[in-house]
């Protein structure tokens, strides 16, 4: 008997009979299925039962708030044939696959193993946060293409800014690397690699090539032999080294600095860069034949700006894991860590937290007296115009004189200081619910009222 499979689904079939036989044929083979009715709270892969006549706007709504509470696999499971456009549409909203029941083979199997990967792919997603901190949908969405990477024999090309993580990522992919007898990960900062010498680095060097050359040595791709070879900084491989690192990546074979003795080694290359390479290959500062062989999956990782959500956790988790501070850490603090810009990243998020947790002495929660005043936000530059008390009082006698009692005018002020947040924030219910400091589902109730935000599929 399978293992237990939890797994929601949302029939949008009116087919009850065959959705039936469809259900137990899966339950056969350990699926457990929960009908998901509308703010369900409850994540993980799941299935959606649609025909022919399903009313495709009403499946990208749900998919649309699916997507706001949660990341998760969805299966779009037809019972029928789809138009090819819906299929292609259903993708687009959301859904991670997508086939027709009857038109394919064992479609128990192909459903069960999809949900099952899925299942597995959340279990590791989760375990990677502990280390790679955030669960924001960016963070999240790019934890999973790390995790499918991985898995993969892909060469990897991971891109973003400088601080993002991208080191941090390449450890994992390496350490997630299901390879058997999989040695060790080398890595190589190509900053580093010193003009006339860099080849040394690389491939090694015999006693005497050169001055220094005292010892014979083995390089970085020697090293990595059955293991990773992560080139950080990629984008600073000197050109003339790129054909012989290419050679070395395409057949396994290199030559140590004055040696003529072709050498073999076999390795997953994992390479990072914050540079745009194929604006390098346009230049003619990258070869186009090296771009692209290393880029094989890219996985690009996303600005700290672009997950504010993850700011508060990250923080927490540098207070506690690495300064060992397990006080409370005071509201206005992470009010101020969530309006700073972050130009470095997490990198600088974790500095700015190093220098708060240094500053903390004794006992009780972390306060924004910690903050070193080098850090101090600008208050001339925040230039939000705070009301007086005396324009408070005038828009709110303006409110009574119209004849509006007590409770219209909280309100009439609520609704305004939810639109406010929300068109501060861009749209982003979550970080408008931190400012606020209320569940996203008000804010979401709030969305729901008004007509033009609804959600179509294109
Ligand atoms: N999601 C995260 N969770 C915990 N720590 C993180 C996370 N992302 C980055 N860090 C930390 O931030 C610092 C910078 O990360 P990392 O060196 O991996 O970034 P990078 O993108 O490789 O930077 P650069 O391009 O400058 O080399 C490291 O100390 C790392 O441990």
């Amino acid at each position: 008997m399978a293992t237990p499979c939890p797994v929601w689904f949302v029939p949008f079939t009116r087919q009850h009979a065959r959705l039936a036989d469809i259900i137990v044929a899966l339950e056969h083979e350990g699926m457990e299925l929960v009908a998901r009715r509308p703010h369900d709270a409850f994540g993980g892969p799941g299935i959606l039962f649609l025909d022919a006549d399903s009313e495709l706007p009403k499946v990208a709504d749900a998919l649309a708030e699916l997507s706001s509470e949660t990341t998760c696999n969805v299966l779009a499971v037809s019972i029928g044939r789809l138009p090819g456009p819906s299929t292609w549409a259903l993708l687009r909203s959301g859904v991670s696959d997508v086939f027709s029941w009857f038109d394919v083979d064992h479609p128990v199997d192909i459903v069960t193993s999809r949900l099952r990967y899925w299942l597995d792919l959340d279990a590791t997603v989760a375990e990677l946060q502990t280390r790679l901190v955030g669960s924001s949908p960016r963070w999240s969405e790019a934890l999973r293409q790390v995790v499918d990477m991985a898995h993969s024999s892909c060469q990897v090309l991971i891109t973003g800014e400088s601080g993002t993580g991208k080191e941090l990522v390449a450890q994992e992919i390496h350490r997630l690397d299901t390879r058997p007898a999989k040695r060790d990960c080398v890595v190589v900062d190509c900053t580093n690699l010193i003009p006339g010498l860099s080849g040394s680095e690389l491939f090694g060097h015999e006693k005497g090539a050169f001055t220094n050359a005292i010892s014979t040595r083995d390089g970085a791709v020697a090293l990595a032999h059955d293991g990773t070879l992560f080139l950080d900084e990629l984008g600073e491989l000197p050109l003339p080294l790129q054909a012989e690192f290419l050679r070395a990546l395409q057949e396994g074979t290199y030559k140590r600095v004055g040696s003529n003795t072709w050498r073999q080694a076999r390795f997953r290359l994992v390479s990072a860069t914050n540079r745009d390479l194929l604006a390098e290959v346009q230049k003619g500062t990258f070869r186009q034949d090296l771009y692209y062989r290393v880029s094989g999956w890219t996985c690009h990782l996303p600005p700290l700006r672009e997950r504010k959500e993850d700011i508060q956790p990250l923080a927490e988790h540098f207070f506690t894991q690495q300064h060992g501070i397990k006080q409370p850490v005071d509201r206005q603090v992470y009010d101020f860590l969530l309006l700073r810009d972050y130009p470095g990243n997490v990198r600088e998020l974790q500095q700015l937290v190093t220098r708060i947790a240094s500053r903390h002495l004794g006992e009780g929660p972390i306060t924004i007296g910690d903050i070193p005043r080098a850090d101090w936000p600008d208050f001339a530059k925040l230039g939000v115009p705070t009301p007086t008390g005396d324009e408070l009082e005038a828009g709110v006698t303006t409110l009574l004189y119209q004849g509006l009692g007590l409770k219209e005018i909280k309100d009439q002020v609520t609704e305004i200081a939810k639109k406010v947040a929300i068109t501060h924030e861009h749209g982003n219910l979550k970080l408008a619910a931190m400012r606020l400091r209320c569940s996203e589902r008000i804010l979401q109730m709030h969305r729901r009222d008004e007509p033009e935000t609804q959600l179509r599929l294109a």
